[in-house]
């Protein structure tokens, strides 16, 4: 009951959504439906009434009955087909509506506000719920089959249910006989139906796992096969076997489920035909029997034929109609929560206070723990202040969590447990775009864009190019810049026609170098040299200590040897913070410390 409850509510909210879109088209479905439910009826009842008049010899009456009846038909033949017309152009002028609309909401969406990507996640469902759905106009149509068979039904059940109620006390017995058979039959159909329930809502779920099969068939075929770095992978390591495997294996599998589909939708239309066959057997019994003991008029034979086949047609459109409706409504939810939830989760109040000079602010982590969604924790309750002063080095082994503390501080993700203050300050209340200005940050993963490097530089379309030029020569980026075809305005990237692909360690000079334009308070640096060679490293890392000087900056390296340049060190250990101080102080006392000084020194003795 209370899936059907669920069902109607979707509908129901679909119904004002639409109706929203276009006033007329609702009204429109409803008198098209009507009109084409109610037309083969008026040739039913017409038939059997000229069938009555030609065996009573009436024969002008009959001929009066004829015209009336085919001109009846024909007419609103006609303008139902005129406002089937109308409707499917108002269908299709609403859809591009809603997807205007739909595109406004995300044109709100400001890249820069999504923490998540579950937003994100919702607006590509809901892009590709369009395409699934069929839209509007498909929307309209499932409504139109299930209004019009709905009708369809419900006006021949009510001629049958005359027929089988027509003088029902005429003779002893016909009044048991008929409830008898009546009860037999609801009993069949309430089974019948709760069979034809559970397909539908099999039918559903099938649907759903359709399309993320139909994402990952498009992770193959767009992303795999269509990136650089991916076919380089396959052709070097010869991975084209497994990836294949893998494909094909979602591919059998997509196949499997539409196969499985079809085979749902088959069997709903075996069960709706046979609801209906049986109680159009049982009813045409009774009726017949009824005209054989002359109770009920032999014309009604008609009405009874035409009738019953009628409602067996309508049952079988009604069940394919409904079930598309059903997953439409599965599809189109997604729509909805883009219209109706488009703005990402609002920021806390925000406060307009940070000082601006960096000695001045301290960060502190207070009780911090955080997990990873589906995944258990991996940073444990990190406590520790971190002042914006001199250099700060953070270590550990892999995995042990440094990166994603990086990442809790700028707020690319949000503690589990805990609370992250700046000058006392709760970070998540200061408004975002403020509070990653402070920050120049280098990370391991940095991203370098399909855009000109000098905007890569500078994440800016307006340039200052005193700065840039001195950035470039400061970093060491002006040799190989010099050589582009058009120097610093060259775009990266095979989407323009200088199809120019820096190299790794060039990619992450231009990282360095956006932090450095940024020219941030704070300076965060995730392994910031292991793409250069010893060279530049050596510049990179003499570069940081002369700058930390005013400049205050932590960094995350693998090489302890780098920790000498820091004031102070923090060191992880499996999500957990086990030493801090300065480097002198750890080699002395850090048994930690001292393990990871030694391998590493093992590395250099010969
Ligand atoms: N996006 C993610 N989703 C799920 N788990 C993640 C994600 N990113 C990191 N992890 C897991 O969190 C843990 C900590 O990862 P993190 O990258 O912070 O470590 P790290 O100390 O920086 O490692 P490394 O020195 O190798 O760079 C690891 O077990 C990692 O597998």
């Amino acid at each position: 009951m209370k899936k059907i409850k669920d069902e109607l509510y979707g509908l129901w909210t679909t119904l004002v959504l639409m109706n929203n879109l276009d006033k007329r088209l609702v009204y429109l479905t409803l008198a098209t439906s009507l009109l084409n439910a109610a037309n083969p009826y008026i040739l039913i009842v017409g038939n059997t009434a000229l069938l009555n008049a030609m065996l009573n010899h009436q024969f002008s009456g009959a001929i009066q009955i004829a015209v009336t009846t085919y001109l009846t038909v024909i007419i609103v033949g006609v303008l139902a087909q005129l406002l089937q017309q109308a409707m499917t152009v108002n269908a299709t002028r609403a859809n591009e509506m809603l997807k205007i609309q739909m595109h406004e909401e995300w044109e709100k969406v400001d890249f820069a506000t999504l923490e998540t990507k579950q937003y994100y996640s919702i607006m590509n469902k809901s892009d590709a719920s369009f395409r699934y759905s069929g839209g509007v106009q498909a929307f309209f149509y499932q409504l139109q089959t299930t209004v019009q068979n709905t009708l369809a039904i419900i006006t021949g059940a009510s001629l049958i249910t005359w027929m089988v109620a027509y003088r029902i006390t005429a003779v002893p017995h016909l009044l048991g006989i008929t409830l008898v058979t009546l009860a037999v039959l609801l009993g069949l159909e309430l089974f019948l139906s709760r069979l034809y329930q559970h397909l539908t809502g099999k039918n559903i779920k099938i649907f759903s796992q359709l399309m993320t099969l139909e994402k990952q068939m498009n992770y193959f075929l767009l992303q795999v096969v269509n990136t650089y770095s991916n076919i380089k992978a396959i052709k070097l390591w010869q991975m084209s076997d497994v990836i294949q495997t893998r494909y094909k294996a979602v591919w059998r599998k997509e196949k499997t489920q539409n196969q499985e589909l079809i085979h749902i939708e088959y069997n709903s239309q075996i069960v709706s035909q046979l609801i209906s066959s049986v109680a159009i057997v049982a009813v045409f019994t009774l009726v017949v029997f009824k005209m054989a003991i002359h109770i009920l008029p032999i014309s009604n034979i008609n009405t009874l034929f035409a009738g019953v086949v009628q409602i067996a047609a309508s049952v079988s459109a009604l069940v394919a109609a409904w079930q598309h409706l059903a997953q439409f409504q599965n599809q189109i939810q997604y729509v909805q929560k883009v219209l109706t939830s488009s703005q990402p989760p609002k920021q806390l109040t925000p406060i307009q206070y940070l000082p601006t000079a960096a000695t001045n602010l301290v960060l502190q982590f207070d009780h911090v723990s955080f997990s990873y969604p589906n995944r258990g924790e991996v940073l444990h309750d990190v406590s520790f202040t971190l002042p914006f002063k001199g250099v700060t080095a953070l270590v550990g082994e892999n995995g042990s969590g440094k990166t994603t503390l990086v990442k809790l501080m700028l707020r690319l993700y949000t503690p589990t447990n805990g609370v992250i203050r700046l000058n006392g300050i709760n970070i998540q209340q200061i408004p975002l775009a403020e509070y990653t200005r402070i920050f120049s940050v280098v990370f391991q993963d940095y991203e370098v864009f399909d855009i000109p490097v000098d905007q890569n530089i500078a994440s800016d379309i307006t340039i200052d190019q005193d700065k840039l030029t001195k950035i470039i020569q400061d970093w060491g980026l002006a040799d190989w810049l010099g050589h582009l075809p058009h120097g610093v305005k060259t775009p990266i990237g095979g989407f323009s026609t200088e199809n120019f692909q820096p190299s790794g360690g060039q990619q992450q000079q231009i990282a360095i170098a956006r932090a450095a334009y940024r020219d941030g308070q704070f300076q965060i640096l995730d392994e910031p040299t292991s793409s250069l060679d010893p060279i530049h490293e050596l510049n990179v890392f003499a570069k940081i200590k002369r700058l930390s000087a005013n400049k205050p900056s932590l960094f995350i390296t693998h090489r302890i040897g780098a920790t000498t340049l820091a004031d102070q060190v923090i060191m992880l250990q499996a999500g957990r913070i086990v030493e801090i101080g300065p480097a002198k102080e750890l080699s002395q006392h850090s048994a930690y410390f001292r393990q990871l000084w030694e391998s590493q020194a093992a590395m250099y003795k010969d």
